[in-house]
């Protein structure tokens, strides 16, 4: 019988014991548990009482991420397609949510900004497993005026923009002695010119079409609320599991 969720299994060696010099993964897989007690605490979620629109959700439920503690939530999985209709995925940082959209910024020649050249639409991924959600945004993405990109970017910190000016994300880097010299006249620039501009630095914006928000529940019950832009605002429907 498959056991529960939280319970470890009495009769296995910790595969997590620090001097295990031969980690086995499946070993390991099968040691861990995801919505552990000691880490999360599953809220209820009424999606009857949710709001008329999703952003005020992700709003709250944002902020209800960060007052429990949850570890780094502005960060998000962002999905891109290729030319060729090929997924591909990386993390990048929320830089906002408003009426207009979800933000994040890159290179406009990086592998992802070329991605959305060619297929301008996107899906994000944000999972906060101190309260076992996990939200999904979909839809089109489309860049900001230059100056809002570049004004984003010195709204930010000397790294930030140290790492903007290093550039030529993802291209192959011949050594790492390459990258901290291209890194280190980056930083003194970003230092001596904190409005350095940085013209491949691009905000983006993803208009969704759909919003889902996940909340976890122990008995796998998972509550399952998705909202769908509609001619006139937007419908929300539940979904199986
Ligand atoms: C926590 C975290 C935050 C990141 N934030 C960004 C970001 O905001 N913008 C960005 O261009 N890359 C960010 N990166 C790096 C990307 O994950 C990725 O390596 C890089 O953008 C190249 O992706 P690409 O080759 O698909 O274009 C971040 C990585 C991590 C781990």
């Amino acid at each position: 019988m498959e056991r529960d969720l939280h319970e470890p299994d009495p009769h296995r060696p910790d595969p997590r014991r620090p001097d295990r010099h031969d980690p086995d993964l499946h070993e390991l897989l099968r040691s861990l548990r995801v919505w552990d007690p000691a880490v999360t605490e599953l809220p209820d979620f009424d999606p009857a009482a949710a709001p008329a629109e999703p952003l005020a959700l992700f709003t709250a439920w944002f902020a209800q991420a960060v007052a429990a503690g949850q570890v780094e939530p502005h960060t998000m999985s962002l999905a891109t397609a290729d030319a060729e209709g090929l997924p591909d995925v990386r993390t990048v940082m929320l830089h906002g949510a408003d009426a207009s959209g979800w933000s994040f910024a890159t290179h406009v020649d990086s592998r992802k900004g070329r991605q959305l050249t060619a297929r301008p639409y996107a899906a994000l991924g944000f999972y906060w497993p101190t309260q076992g959600r996990q939200v999904r945004v979909r839809g089109p993405v489309t860049a900001a005026p230059a100056q809002e990109g570049q004004a984003d970017l010195h709204a930010r910190s000397t790294g930030a923009l140290a790492a903007a000016l290093t550039g030529r994300q993802s291209q192959v880097l011949g050594s790492l002695e390459e990258l901290a010299r291209t890194s280190e006249s980056a930083w003194e620039r970003a230092q001596r010119e904190p409005d350095a501009p940085v013209p491949t630095w691009t905000l983006y914006q993803l208009r969704p079409d759909e919003v889902e928000f996940f909340q976890g529940d122990a008995r796998r019950r998972h509550v399952r609320l998705n909202y769908r832009r509609t001619a006139d605002g937007w419908g929300k429907e539940l979904l199986w599991p």
